[in-house]
């Protein structure tokens, strides 16, 4: 029963830590580095919130240093995945009636306990299990998810506020219902914010929820699991699995209860779990939601008036952080020719500076990719370019997977804007650099808009306001998240909603209103006050 409407106000976005030498921040996340070095972690699934070890283990490895491991976690089958949908059902009624500000409370106590408590281990279990350096795993597992938890309390008391208008003696009103079934939240391995915002974004409506994330990433999902059920997460709202993915797809998405995916990962797989929803719709008890954020080939245009270190600095940032696995990371450039010698330079003798090695010397800028298949997917597209004529290595290119799975940040140039590194997402740390005539910037901005069949990040370096106000234009739907004068990483909720449309996804903006609305079915309720005991209109009486 609510006595008060509770209004959420908007957060401030969780501060960044800079883990310089000497700071507390960075003596605190060595210390837990060394913990869960020690430790030989043994991680079940969650259902129910009741903790399932089947015994059938798979090892975790730093992928930076696959000799060590950090303990293993523990494989389902398809028994498990009918005993997560199941559980999450049980859970369902008493959840949805859950009053909001009860559910939200769990949010911002998860929030909390990450910004305080948990801050060191959830940035070191994103380190070693995915390889990423203190100041990457700080904006991912520390802020960006502290981030989407607050804010989408705040966007759901704002949407819930919404109310539609009553004319005299009739009062109307919406409720914002959760979806009949279960939702599906499949995580990539990434970004631990992501993993931890697809099923929270949902359960915060008052939905159910089967889990199921990247094997490279449950270090880091167990952790955040962990702190949800510290935070008061009830039994059942939220289901941790870690099964064979098309196993998960065939049992979900036949099931009469499934309400809906939240996904995000590489375009294929979207499309196929798409494809397959299609064929059993006539299953479901309700059209299911489909939000996918996937693949990317994101692009860097700079115009003949655009300074140097800035676009040289965008490029650096854009395509290597996190060894170039964003799907906002810049893969492609488009040097105007006046600049284009002098931006490869800048670039390169910035590249000769950055480190390659473990997460645990916080002077290493760039780490390892996240497991072999990887390792050997980027490394087959920098082979076949030493190999082809028509493309020309000028920075890094050499690798090695003995130690961890290790590529040097590789830049190819290329005389034909549609070479295949031009056009198709790598996830690595390779950028593809084109040289334009510097004349012709409004012909490659249509090449820009048609390499490729993704659109989900852009930038345009240019002082030439009218050739930035052109590219806005012209590039209108070549990108979901567009930069002027910057990166096209590093967008942070609440300041730049995140998404991209074309083959890049469904464009639901993670962390905002948009995405929100998706897991939400509204009723209308139009209740008559007086209501009339006379049928027909008054001239029907006069006649
Ligand atoms: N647009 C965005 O916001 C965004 C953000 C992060 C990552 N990404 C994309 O994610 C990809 C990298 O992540 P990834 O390697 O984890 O992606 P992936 O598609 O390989 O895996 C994503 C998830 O899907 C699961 N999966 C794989 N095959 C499946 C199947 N047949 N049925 C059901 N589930 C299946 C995986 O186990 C994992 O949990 C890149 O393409 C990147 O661009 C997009
Ligand atoms: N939101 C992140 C990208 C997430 C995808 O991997 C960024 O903007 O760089």
């Amino acid at each position: 029963m609510h006595n008060a409407y509770f209004h959420f106000a908007a957060p401030a976005n969780e501060p960044v830590y800079s883990y310089a030498p000497g700071s507390p921040e960075k003596v605190a996340l060595k210390k837990q580095l060394s913990a869960f070095k020690a430790q030989q972690a043994d991680i079940p699934m969650y259902i129910n919130n009741q903790e399932i070890r089947t015994g059938k283990t798979v090892d975790l490895r730093p992928p930076h240093e696959i000799k060590h491991k950090l303990g293993h976690f523990h494989m389902g089958e398809a028994s498990h995945i009918n005993d997560a949908i199941a559980a999450a059902l049980a859970a369902k009624e008493q959840w949805a009636a859950t009053p909001w500000e009860q559910r939200a409370g769990i949010f911002l106590k998860a929030a909390e306990l990450i910004a305080t408590k948990y801050r060191y281990h959830m940035n070191a279990a994103t380190m070693l299990g995915q390889s990423k350096n203190a100041y990457q795993a700080e904006i991912d597992s520390a802020c960006e998810l502290i981030d989407f938890l607050r804010y989408n309390v705040h966007f759901l008391s704002e949407i819930y506020k919404q109310q539609p208008v009553s004319s005299p003696g009739v009062h109307n009103r919406t409720e914002y219902r959760p979806l009949e079934g279960f939702v599906l939240a499949v995580t990539p391995f990434n970004f631990t914010a992501i993993a931890g915002n697809l099923p929270t974004s949902a359960a915060m409506c008052g939905n159910v929820v089967v889990w199921k994330p990247a094997d490279t990433q449950v270090f880091a999902a167990n952790m955040f699991m962990q702190i949800m059920i510290e935070a008061g997460l009830p039994a059942g709202v939220i289901n941790l699995i870690y099964v064979d993915g098309p196993q998960l797809g065939d049992i979900c998405f036949s099931h009469p209860e499934f309400a809906g995916i939240h996904f995000t990962g590489s375009t294929a797989v979207f499309q196929h779990m798409w494809q397959t929803i299609g064929q059993n719709i006539k299953k479901y008890k309700a059209y299911p939601r489909i939000v996918g954020e996937t693949g990317g080939k994101d692009f860097v245009l700079a115009h003949s008036s655009a300074d140097v270190a800035v676009t040289a600095i965008a490029l650096a940032r854009g395509a290597f952080e996190y060894q170039g696995q964003k799907c906002s990371a810049a893969s492609r450039a488009y040097l105007p020719s006046n600049i284009a010698e002098a931006v490869k330079t800048r670039l390169l003798a910035e590249l000769k500076t950055m480190k390659m090695g473990s997460v645990e010397d916080f002077s290493n800028f760039i780490n390892a990719v996240i497991d072999e298949r990887s390792f050997d997917k980027i490394t087959n597209y920098i082979e076949n370019a030493k190999k082809d004529p028509a493309a020309k290595i000028i920075a890094g290119g050499n690798y090695s997977k003995t130690e961890g799975y290790f590529i040097e940040p590789t830049v190819i140039e290329v005389t034909d804007p549609k070479y295949v590194t031009m056009c198709e997402e790598i996830f690595g740390p390779v950028l593809t650099i084109y040289t334009y005539d510097a004349d012709k910037f409004e012909e490659i901005i249509s090449v820009v808009d048609s390499s490729s069949s993704y659109a989900l990040t852009g930038s345009i370096i240019a002082q030439d306001r009218y050739a930035i106000d052109l590219a806005t234009k012209k590039l209108v739907n070549a990108a979901g998240n567009f930069y002027i004068n910057d990166k096209p990483t590093g967008a942070v909720v609440g300041q730049q909603p995140f998404g991209g449309a074309r083959a890049s996804g469904t464009n639901d903006k993670a962390g905002s209103m948009l995405n929100l609305y998706r897991w939400l079915s509204a009723r209308t309720i139009k209740e008559t006050l007086v209501p009339p005991t006379e049928y027909g209109y008054p001239f029907i009486k006069e006649a």
